[in-house]
Protein backbone atom coordinates (compact mmCIF):
# COMPACT_ATOMS: atom_id res chain seq x y z
CA UNK A 1 0.00 0.00 0.00
CA UNK A 2 0.78 3.28 -0.33
CA UNK A 3 0.81 5.50 2.56
CA UNK A 4 0.34 9.18 3.98
CA UNK A 5 -0.30 11.04 6.94
CA UNK A 6 1.72 14.47 8.75
CA UNK A 7 4.18 13.72 10.86
CA UNK A 8 4.83 16.38 12.13
CA UNK A 9 2.76 17.99 15.24
CA UNK A 10 -1.19 17.78 14.92
CA UNK A 11 -3.39 20.77 15.47
CA UNK A 12 -0.37 23.29 16.42
CA UNK A 13 0.66 26.19 14.71
CA UNK A 14 4.59 25.78 12.81
CA UNK A 15 7.11 27.25 10.82
CA UNK A 16 6.66 24.21 8.83
CA UNK A 17 4.93 21.14 8.91
CA UNK A 18 5.75 17.54 7.19
CA UNK A 19 3.69 15.46 5.80
CA UNK A 20 4.87 12.13 4.04
CA UNK A 21 3.77 9.73 1.50
CA UNK A 22 5.49 5.92 0.89
CA UNK A 23 4.84 3.26 -1.34
CA UNK A 24 5.22 2.15 -4.34
CA UNK A 25 2.73 5.25 -5.67
CA UNK A 26 5.00 7.70 -3.98
CA UNK A 27 6.00 9.29 -7.20
CA UNK A 28 2.52 9.31 -9.10
CA UNK A 29 1.50 11.26 -6.15
CA UNK A 30 4.31 13.58 -6.49
CA UNK A 31 3.87 14.04 -9.89
CA UNK A 32 -0.25 15.54 -9.53
CA UNK A 33 0.47 17.57 -6.63
CA UNK A 34 3.22 19.55 -8.33
CA UNK A 35 1.91 19.37 -11.88
CA UNK A 36 4.26 20.95 -14.50
CA UNK A 37 7.11 20.58 -12.13
CA UNK A 38 11.21 20.11 -13.03
CA UNK A 39 12.24 17.81 -15.91
CA UNK A 40 10.66 15.06 -18.37
CA UNK A 41 8.87 12.99 -15.69
CA UNK A 42 8.24 16.15 -13.31
CA UNK A 43 10.00 14.28 -10.48
CA UNK A 44 13.07 16.80 -8.73
CA UNK A 45 16.37 15.23 -8.74
CA UNK A 46 16.41 12.85 -5.96
CA UNK A 47 17.13 13.40 -2.04
CA UNK A 48 17.24 17.49 -2.65
CA UNK A 49 15.04 20.01 -1.28
CA UNK A 50 13.26 22.14 -4.19
CA UNK A 51 10.84 24.67 -4.05
CA UNK A 52 7.11 23.71 -5.81
CA UNK A 53 3.82 24.96 -6.00
CA UNK A 54 1.35 22.22 -4.58
CA UNK A 55 -2.29 21.95 -6.49
CA UNK A 56 -5.18 19.90 -5.64
CA UNK A 57 -5.37 17.64 -8.35
CA UNK A 58 -8.08 17.83 -10.90
CA UNK A 59 -9.33 16.94 -14.16
CA UNK A 60 -10.89 19.37 -16.59
CA UNK A 61 -8.68 22.72 -16.86
CA UNK A 62 -5.08 22.66 -17.52
CA UNK A 63 -2.92 21.66 -14.64
CA UNK A 64 -1.36 25.08 -13.83
CA UNK A 65 -4.69 25.88 -13.22
CA UNK A 66 -5.37 23.95 -10.98
CA UNK A 67 -6.16 25.43 -7.29
CA UNK A 68 -3.03 26.62 -5.45
CA UNK A 69 -2.64 24.43 -1.91
CA UNK A 70 0.33 26.18 -0.81
CA UNK A 71 4.08 26.80 -1.94
CA UNK A 72 6.17 23.60 -0.11
CA UNK A 73 9.75 22.13 -0.04
CA UNK A 74 9.43 18.84 -1.68
CA UNK A 75 11.40 16.30 -1.38
CA UNK A 76 11.80 12.85 -3.69
CA UNK A 77 13.63 9.87 -1.65
CA UNK A 78 13.54 7.09 -4.13
CA UNK A 79 13.32 3.44 -2.09
CA UNK A 80 15.04 1.49 -0.53
CA UNK A 81 17.08 4.40 0.41
CA UNK A 82 14.55 6.31 2.48
CA UNK A 83 13.20 5.89 6.29
CA UNK A 84 10.63 2.93 5.00
CA UNK A 85 12.75 1.28 2.29
CA UNK A 86 9.85 2.07 -0.22
CA UNK A 87 9.65 5.15 -2.40
CA UNK A 88 8.84 8.15 -0.29
CA UNK A 89 7.23 11.90 -0.81
CA UNK A 90 8.19 14.67 1.98
CA UNK A 91 5.90 17.68 1.64
CA UNK A 92 7.86 20.71 3.91
CA UNK A 93 4.24 22.30 3.85
CA UNK A 94 3.84 26.25 6.06
CA UNK A 95 3.00 24.90 9.38
CA UNK A 96 -0.61 26.48 9.56
CA UNK A 97 -3.90 23.99 10.53
CA UNK A 98 -5.47 25.55 7.35
CA UNK A 99 -2.32 24.58 5.42
CA UNK A 100 -2.05 21.14 6.63
CA UNK A 101 -6.13 20.55 6.03
CA UNK A 102 -5.75 22.10 2.61
CA UNK A 103 -2.72 19.52 1.59
CA UNK A 104 -4.40 16.38 3.18
CA UNK A 105 -7.48 17.08 1.81
CA UNK A 106 -6.15 17.29 -1.59
CA UNK A 107 -4.18 14.15 -0.93
CA UNK A 108 -7.29 12.56 -0.13
CA UNK A 109 -8.38 13.19 -3.86
CA UNK A 110 -6.24 11.00 -4.90
CA UNK A 111 -7.12 7.39 -5.23
CA UNK A 112 -3.85 5.79 -5.04
CA UNK A 113 -2.99 6.13 -1.31
CA UNK A 114 -4.62 5.96 1.82
CA UNK A 115 -3.92 7.37 5.35
CA UNK A 116 -1.08 5.61 7.30
CA UNK A 117 -1.95 4.09 10.56
CA UNK A 118 0.13 4.60 13.99
CA UNK A 119 3.48 3.80 13.15
CA UNK A 120 2.75 2.28 9.68
CA UNK A 121 5.81 4.34 8.51
CA UNK A 122 7.93 2.24 11.43
CA UNK A 123 6.13 -0.70 9.96
CA UNK A 124 7.21 -0.01 6.87
CA UNK A 125 10.47 0.28 7.37
CA UNK A 126 10.73 -2.94 9.55
CA UNK A 127 9.24 -4.86 6.60
CA UNK A 128 11.52 -3.89 4.60
CA UNK A 129 14.46 -5.13 6.49
CA UNK A 130 15.38 -1.52 7.59
CA UNK A 131 15.22 -2.29 11.30
CA UNK A 132 15.16 -4.73 13.73
CA UNK A 133 12.60 -4.83 16.67
CA UNK A 134 15.20 -3.23 18.97
CA UNK A 135 15.71 -0.38 16.93
CA UNK A 136 11.68 -0.11 16.09
CA UNK A 137 11.04 0.12 20.31
CA UNK A 138 14.25 2.45 20.58
CA UNK A 139 12.55 5.16 17.41
CA UNK A 140 9.40 4.69 19.55
CA UNK A 141 11.45 5.50 22.99
CA UNK A 142 13.07 8.35 21.35
CA UNK A 143 10.35 9.87 19.75
CA UNK A 144 8.57 9.87 23.59
CA UNK A 145 11.53 10.44 25.57
CA UNK A 146 11.29 13.68 28.58
CA UNK A 147 14.54 13.34 29.78
CA UNK A 148 18.30 13.39 28.67
CA UNK A 149 18.88 10.19 29.97
CA UNK A 150 16.04 8.65 28.20
CA UNK A 151 17.34 10.41 24.77
CA UNK A 152 20.59 8.93 25.28
CA UNK A 153 19.60 5.43 25.75
CA UNK A 154 17.22 5.65 22.78
CA UNK A 155 19.70 6.78 20.25
CA UNK A 156 21.62 4.30 21.45
CA UNK A 157 19.78 1.33 20.76
CA UNK A 158 18.58 3.04 17.56
CA UNK A 159 21.93 2.82 16.11
CA UNK A 160 21.92 -1.12 16.70
CA UNK A 161 23.34 -1.25 19.92
CA UNK A 162 20.99 -4.24 20.81
CA UNK A 163 20.94 -5.90 17.85
CA UNK A 164 24.77 -6.19 17.43
CA UNK A 165 25.33 -8.10 20.95
CA UNK A 166 22.07 -10.12 20.13
CA UNK A 167 23.00 -10.87 16.90
CA UNK A 168 26.72 -11.49 17.64
CA UNK A 169 25.42 -14.22 20.49
CA UNK A 170 22.60 -16.22 18.16
CA UNK A 171 25.60 -16.49 15.16
CA UNK A 172 27.67 -18.14 17.51
CA UNK A 173 25.05 -20.12 19.06
CA UNK A 174 24.04 -20.95 15.73
CA UNK A 175 27.51 -21.98 14.38
CA UNK A 176 27.66 -24.16 17.94
CA UNK A 177 24.41 -25.62 16.86
CA UNK A 178 25.78 -26.60 13.37
CA UNK A 179 29.14 -28.45 14.94
CA UNK A 180 26.54 -30.53 17.84
CA UNK A 181 24.34 -31.50 14.79
CA UNK A 182 27.19 -32.67 12.82
CA UNK A 183 28.34 -34.91 15.74
CA UNK A 184 25.05 -36.71 15.89
CA UNK A 185 25.63 -38.14 12.26
CA UNK A 186 29.43 -38.68 13.08
CA UNK A 187 27.86 -41.77 15.48
CA UNK A 188 30.57 -44.35 17.33
CA UNK A 189 33.20 -44.04 15.38
CA UNK A 190 34.92 -40.75 16.74
CA UNK A 191 34.12 -40.78 20.39
CA UNK A 192 37.92 -38.72 20.99
CA UNK A 193 36.17 -35.70 17.90
CA UNK A 194 32.85 -36.10 19.55
CA UNK A 195 34.20 -35.68 23.01
CA UNK A 196 36.76 -32.54 22.11
CA UNK A 197 33.67 -30.87 19.78
CA UNK A 198 31.56 -31.02 22.61
CA UNK A 199 33.38 -29.75 25.18
CA UNK A 200 34.38 -26.53 23.11
CA UNK A 201 30.52 -25.51 22.15
CA UNK A 202 30.13 -27.05 26.05
CA UNK A 203 32.39 -23.89 26.97
CA UNK A 204 31.45 -21.17 24.50
CA UNK A 205 27.78 -21.05 25.28
CA UNK A 206 29.10 -21.26 29.02
CA UNK A 207 30.80 -17.99 27.65
CA UNK A 208 27.76 -16.52 26.52
CA UNK A 209 25.41 -17.24 29.03
CA UNK A 210 27.74 -15.43 31.56
CA UNK A 211 27.90 -12.03 29.50
CA UNK A 212 24.10 -12.52 29.21
CA UNK A 213 23.40 -12.83 32.77
CA UNK A 214 25.72 -10.00 33.55
CA UNK A 215 23.28 -7.72 31.59
CA UNK A 216 20.81 -9.16 33.31
CA UNK A 217 22.31 -8.12 36.84
CA UNK A 218 22.54 -4.69 35.65
CA UNK A 219 19.85 -3.49 38.79
CA UNK A 220 17.03 -2.83 36.38
CA UNK A 221 19.07 0.28 34.56
CA UNK A 222 17.74 0.39 31.32
CA UNK A 223 14.35 -0.17 32.22
CA UNK A 224 14.17 2.41 35.29
CA UNK A 225 15.37 5.02 32.61
CA UNK A 226 12.92 3.91 30.14
CA UNK A 227 10.15 3.98 32.44
CA UNK A 228 11.22 6.28 34.98
CA UNK A 229 13.00 5.22 37.97
CA UNK A 230 10.23 4.36 41.19
CA UNK A 231 10.77 6.06 44.49
CA UNK A 232 7.78 5.52 47.16
CA UNK A 233 7.08 7.87 49.87
CA UNK A 234 6.42 5.32 52.88
CA UNK A 235 6.13 6.24 56.79
CA UNK A 236 3.62 6.72 59.81
CA UNK A 237 0.28 8.65 59.36
CA UNK A 238 1.33 12.99 59.34
CA UNK A 239 4.64 12.32 59.05
CA UNK A 240 4.52 14.66 55.96
CA UNK A 241 4.76 12.24 53.05
CA UNK A 242 1.54 13.89 51.17
CA UNK A 243 3.27 17.66 51.91
CA UNK A 244 6.34 16.28 50.45
CA UNK A 245 4.70 14.95 47.35
CA UNK A 246 3.13 18.06 46.68
CA UNK A 247 6.75 20.00 47.64
CA UNK A 248 8.24 18.30 44.58
CA UNK A 249 5.77 17.83 42.34
CA UNK A 250 4.93 21.86 43.01
CA UNK A 251 1.29 21.51 43.03
CA UNK A 252 -1.56 19.78 45.39
CA UNK A 253 -1.58 16.10 43.71
CA UNK A 254 -2.49 14.62 47.19
CA UNK A 255 -4.66 15.92 49.64
CA UNK A 256 -2.99 17.34 52.73
CA UNK A 257 -4.98 17.05 56.36
CA UNK A 258 -3.90 17.06 60.37
CA UNK A 259 -5.99 13.68 60.50
CA UNK A 260 -4.20 10.90 60.77
CA UNK A 261 -4.67 8.41 57.84
CA UNK A 262 -5.73 10.85 54.82
CA UNK A 263 -4.27 9.23 51.99
CA UNK A 264 -5.51 6.02 51.07
CA UNK A 265 -5.18 5.65 47.05
CA UNK A 266 -1.34 5.49 46.24
CA UNK A 267 -0.80 9.19 44.45
CA UNK A 268 1.55 8.91 41.77
CA UNK A 269 3.55 12.08 39.89
CA UNK A 270 6.74 11.86 37.44
CA UNK A 271 9.15 14.23 37.58
CA UNK A 272 12.89 14.64 36.86
CA UNK A 273 15.96 14.52 39.17
CA UNK A 274 19.33 14.78 38.15
CA UNK A 275 18.49 14.31 34.12
CA UNK A 276 16.42 11.01 34.99
CA UNK A 277 12.85 10.17 34.99
CA UNK A 278 11.50 10.16 38.43
CA UNK A 279 8.34 8.02 39.29
CA UNK A 280 7.21 9.29 42.92
CA UNK A 281 4.27 8.01 44.90
CA UNK A 282 2.66 9.13 47.97
CA UNK A 283 1.56 6.32 50.22
CA UNK A 284 -0.98 5.66 53.06
CA UNK A 285 0.64 6.23 56.33
CA UNK A 286 1.44 2.51 57.85
CA UNK A 287 0.20 1.76 61.50
CA UNK A 288 -0.89 -1.26 63.11
CA UNK A 289 -3.03 0.27 65.04
CA UNK A 290 -5.52 0.78 62.50
CA UNK A 291 -9.29 -0.19 62.96
CA UNK A 292 -10.62 1.44 59.75
CA UNK A 293 -10.94 -1.32 56.96
CA UNK A 294 -10.31 1.21 54.29
CA UNK A 295 -7.30 2.35 55.85
CA UNK A 296 -5.84 -1.04 56.29
CA UNK A 297 -6.43 -1.61 52.28
CA UNK A 298 -4.67 1.71 51.71
CA UNK A 299 -1.71 0.20 53.71
CA UNK A 300 -1.42 -3.11 51.63
CA UNK A 301 -1.44 -0.80 48.82
CA UNK A 302 1.69 1.07 50.39
CA UNK A 303 3.58 -2.49 50.93
CA UNK A 304 2.92 -3.44 47.17
CA UNK A 305 4.31 0.04 46.24
CA UNK A 306 7.14 -0.35 48.47
CA UNK A 307 7.84 -3.96 47.09
CA UNK A 308 8.16 -2.41 43.45
CA UNK A 309 10.05 0.59 44.88
CA UNK A 310 13.95 0.84 43.12
CA UNK A 311 14.02 3.74 46.07
CA UNK A 312 12.47 4.06 49.50
CA UNK A 313 11.94 7.99 50.15
CA UNK A 314 11.28 7.18 54.79
CA UNK A 315 9.19 10.05 55.72
CA UNK A 316 9.30 10.39 59.75
CA UNK A 317 8.07 12.89 62.41
CA UNK A 318 11.46 14.52 63.61
CA UNK A 319 10.14 14.55 67.14
CA UNK A 320 9.36 10.76 66.91
CA UNK A 321 11.48 7.38 67.09
CA UNK A 322 12.47 5.93 63.96
CA UNK A 323 11.97 1.88 64.46
CA UNK A 324 14.87 0.06 63.97
CA UNK A 325 14.20 -1.66 60.65
CA UNK A 326 12.00 0.02 57.70
CA UNK A 327 9.67 -2.69 56.70
CA UNK A 328 6.46 -1.98 54.86
CA UNK A 329 4.91 -5.29 54.38
CA UNK A 330 5.23 -5.59 58.59
CA UNK A 331 4.39 -2.19 59.13
CA UNK A 332 1.24 -2.28 57.28
CA UNK A 333 0.63 -6.13 59.09
CA UNK A 334 -0.60 -7.28 56.55
CA UNK A 335 1.60 -9.68 53.53
CA UNK A 336 2.50 -8.03 50.31
CA UNK A 337 1.27 -8.62 46.84
CA UNK A 338 4.06 -7.70 44.91
CA UNK A 339 6.00 -10.37 43.41
CA UNK A 340 8.63 -9.77 40.53
CA UNK A 341 5.79 -10.26 37.94
CA UNK A 342 4.13 -7.50 38.88
CA UNK A 343 7.19 -5.35 38.22
CA UNK A 344 9.34 -6.05 41.20
CA UNK A 345 13.17 -4.64 40.94
CA UNK A 346 16.02 -6.38 40.35
CA UNK A 347 17.93 -6.27 43.93
CA UNK A 348 16.35 -4.69 47.17
CA UNK A 349 15.48 -1.33 46.83
CA UNK A 350 17.27 1.55 48.76
CA UNK A 351 15.99 3.01 51.56
CA UNK A 352 16.16 7.30 52.77
CA UNK A 353 15.64 8.33 55.85
CA UNK A 354 13.97 12.02 55.97
CA UNK A 355 12.97 13.24 59.42
CA UNK A 356 10.51 16.23 58.54
CA UNK A 357 9.30 19.52 60.65
CA UNK A 358 12.62 20.09 62.00
CA UNK A 359 10.38 23.77 62.04
CA UNK A 360 8.75 22.04 65.39
CA UNK A 361 12.15 20.77 67.44
CA UNK A 362 13.91 24.10 66.91
CA UNK A 363 17.04 23.98 69.28
CA UNK A 364 17.63 20.87 69.86
CA UNK A 365 17.37 17.14 68.14
CA UNK A 366 13.46 17.08 69.34
CA UNK A 367 13.50 13.77 70.66
CA UNK A 368 14.54 12.60 67.38
CA UNK A 369 16.76 9.56 67.70
CA UNK A 370 20.88 10.59 67.70
CA UNK A 371 22.25 7.54 66.31
CA UNK A 372 24.02 7.16 63.27
CA UNK A 373 21.96 4.07 61.82
CA UNK A 374 18.26 5.04 62.63
CA UNK A 375 16.09 2.26 60.76
CA UNK A 376 19.28 0.92 59.49
CA UNK A 377 19.83 3.18 56.69
CA UNK A 378 23.47 4.98 57.28
CA UNK A 379 23.67 8.95 57.71
CA UNK A 380 24.90 10.15 54.69
CA UNK A 381 21.15 9.01 53.43
CA UNK A 382 19.49 10.69 56.07
CA UNK A 383 18.65 14.34 56.17
CA UNK A 384 16.54 16.76 58.17
CA UNK A 385 14.02 18.67 56.35
CA UNK A 386 10.65 20.65 56.69
CA UNK A 387 7.93 20.84 54.30
CA UNK A 388 6.66 24.13 55.76
CA UNK A 389 9.51 25.97 55.84
CA UNK A 390 11.48 24.37 52.53
CA UNK A 391 14.12 24.29 55.17
CA UNK A 392 17.06 21.30 53.91
CA UNK A 393 14.53 20.51 51.05
CA UNK A 394 17.35 21.82 48.43
CA UNK A 395 20.34 20.02 49.51
CA UNK A 396 18.26 16.95 49.75
CA UNK A 397 16.70 16.87 46.37
CA UNK A 398 20.42 17.58 44.74
CA UNK A 399 21.77 14.68 46.50
CA UNK A 400 18.99 12.25 45.93
CA UNK A 401 19.06 13.41 42.08
CA UNK A 402 22.76 12.69 42.10
CA UNK A 403 22.17 9.05 43.81
CA UNK A 404 19.21 8.42 41.30
CA UNK A 405 22.09 9.13 38.12
CA UNK A 406 24.49 7.35 40.25
CA UNK A 407 22.19 4.12 40.53
CA UNK A 408 20.38 4.33 37.09
CA UNK A 409 21.63 7.02 34.75
CA UNK A 410 24.24 5.32 31.99
CA UNK A 411 27.63 6.79 30.96
CA UNK A 412 27.64 8.36 27.23
CA UNK A 413 28.19 5.96 24.80
CA UNK A 414 27.25 2.30 27.24
CA UNK A 415 23.98 0.75 26.14
CA UNK A 416 21.84 -1.29 28.98
CA UNK A 417 20.92 -4.00 26.66
CA UNK A 418 17.56 -5.20 28.39
CA UNK A 419 15.30 -1.80 28.18
CA UNK A 420 12.10 -3.70 28.39
CA UNK A 421 10.68 -6.25 30.39
CA UNK A 422 10.12 -8.41 27.07
CA UNK A 423 13.73 -8.52 26.36
CA UNK A 424 14.64 -9.74 30.16
CA UNK A 425 11.98 -12.10 29.50
CA UNK A 426 13.56 -13.95 26.74
CA UNK A 427 17.08 -13.11 28.21
CA UNK A 428 15.81 -15.25 31.62
CA UNK A 429 14.82 -17.72 28.55
CA UNK A 430 18.24 -17.95 26.56
CA UNK A 431 19.73 -17.93 29.84
CA UNK A 432 17.92 -21.30 30.94
CA UNK A 433 18.27 -23.02 27.72
CA UNK A 434 22.09 -22.56 27.81
CA UNK A 435 22.27 -23.87 31.40
CA UNK A 436 19.97 -27.47 29.68
CA UNK A 437 22.15 -27.17 27.24
CA UNK A 438 25.81 -27.24 28.82
CA UNK A 439 24.18 -30.02 31.50
CA UNK A 440 22.80 -32.63 28.78
CA UNK A 441 26.09 -31.58 26.85
CA UNK A 442 28.63 -32.50 29.30
CA UNK A 443 26.84 -36.10 30.37
CA UNK A 444 30.29 -37.40 27.96
CA UNK A 445 29.27 -40.48 25.93
CA UNK A 446 26.19 -40.71 27.11
CA UNK A 447 24.84 -36.84 26.06
CA UNK A 448 21.84 -37.00 24.45
CA UNK A 449 22.96 -34.91 21.55
CA UNK A 450 19.49 -34.42 20.28
CA UNK A 451 17.68 -33.43 23.15
CA UNK A 452 20.90 -30.92 23.78
CA UNK A 453 20.30 -29.44 20.22
CA UNK A 454 16.94 -28.78 20.97
CA UNK A 455 18.11 -26.59 23.73
CA UNK A 456 20.62 -24.79 21.56
CA UNK A 457 17.55 -23.96 19.08
CA UNK A 458 15.52 -22.66 21.91
CA UNK A 459 17.78 -20.11 23.02
CA UNK A 460 18.72 -19.14 19.82
CA UNK A 461 15.11 -18.57 19.21
CA UNK A 462 14.75 -16.93 22.22
CA UNK A 463 17.27 -13.93 21.10
CA UNK A 464 15.68 -14.08 17.38
CA UNK A 465 12.20 -13.12 19.26
CA UNK A 466 13.91 -9.91 20.66
CA UNK A 467 15.05 -8.67 17.47
CA UNK A 468 12.38 -10.02 15.71
CA UNK A 469 13.81 -12.79 13.15
CA UNK A 470 10.81 -15.27 14.17
CA UNK A 471 6.89 -15.18 15.36
CA UNK A 472 6.63 -11.59 16.51
CA UNK A 473 3.41 -10.50 14.75
CA UNK A 474 1.50 -9.95 18.07
CA UNK A 475 4.17 -8.14 19.83
CA UNK A 476 4.49 -6.48 16.58
CA UNK A 477 0.86 -5.13 17.32
CA UNK A 478 1.48 -3.96 21.06
CA UNK A 479 4.61 -2.42 19.69
CA UNK A 480 3.01 -0.58 17.41
CA UNK A 481 -0.02 0.28 19.13
CA UNK A 482 2.26 3.09 20.91
CA UNK A 483 3.52 4.74 18.02
CA UNK A 484 2.02 7.99 16.39
CA UNK A 485 0.71 8.59 13.47
CA UNK A 486 3.14 10.09 10.81
CA UNK A 487 5.99 8.09 12.08
N1 LIG B 1 5.06 22.25 61.12
C1 LIG B 1 5.09 21.40 60.11
N2 LIG B 1 3.97 20.74 59.72
C2 LIG B 1 4.05 19.89 58.68
C3 LIG B 1 5.24 19.68 57.97
N3 LIG B 1 4.99 18.80 56.99
C4 LIG B 1 3.69 18.48 57.08
N4 LIG B 1 3.10 19.13 58.11
C5 LIG B 1 1.72 19.03 58.54
O1 LIG B 1 1.50 17.72 59.05
C6 LIG B 1 0.16 17.31 58.79
C7 LIG B 1 0.16 15.96 58.04
O2 LIG B 1 0.72 16.14 56.77
P1 LIG B 1 0.42 15.13 55.58
O3 LIG B 1 1.28 15.55 54.46
O4 LIG B 1 -1.03 15.02 55.35
O5 LIG B 1 0.96 13.79 56.25
P2 LIG B 1 0.92 12.32 55.63
O6 LIG B 1 2.18 11.67 56.05
O7 LIG B 1 0.64 12.37 54.19
O8 LIG B 1 -0.31 11.69 56.41
P3 LIG B 1 -1.24 10.46 56.02
O9 LIG B 1 -1.64 10.61 54.59
O10 LIG B 1 -2.39 10.61 56.94
O11 LIG B 1 -0.46 9.23 56.28
C8 LIG B 1 -0.48 18.40 57.97
O12 LIG B 1 -1.23 19.22 58.83
C9 LIG B 1 0.72 19.19 57.42
O13 LIG B 1 0.42 20.54 57.18
C10 LIG B 1 6.41 20.41 58.38
O14 LIG B 1 7.50 20.29 57.84
N5 LIG B 1 6.27 21.25 59.46
K1 LIG C 1 -2.50 13.38 57.27
MG1 LIG D 1 -0.84 11.56 53.09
Amino acid sequence: DTIFALSSGAGVRAGVSVIRVSGPHAKLVLQRMCPGGGGGDGLPPPRRAVLRSLRQPGSDTPPRHFPLVDQALVLWLPGPRSFTGEDTVELHTHGSPAVVSATLEALGRLSYHRLAEPGEFTRQAHANGRMDLTEVEALGDLINAQTDAQRRQALAAMGGGQRRSLEAWRGRMVRALAHTEALIDFGEDADDVTEAALSSAVGEMREIRREIEAELEDGGRGEAVRDGVRVAILGPPNAGKSSLLNLLARRDAAIVSPIEGTTRDVVTVSLQLGGMPVVLSDTAGLRSDSEDPIERLGMVRSADEAAKAHVQLWVFDASTPVPPVLDASSAAASPTTATAATGGIAGAPLQLLLRNKVDLSRGGEGGAEGGDTAGGVPSERQWRISCTTGEGVAPFLDQLGGIVRRLYGSDEGETPLVTRARHRQHLEGCVAALAQFEELASLGEAAPLDLACEELRTASLELGRITGRVDVEEVLDVIFRDFCIGK
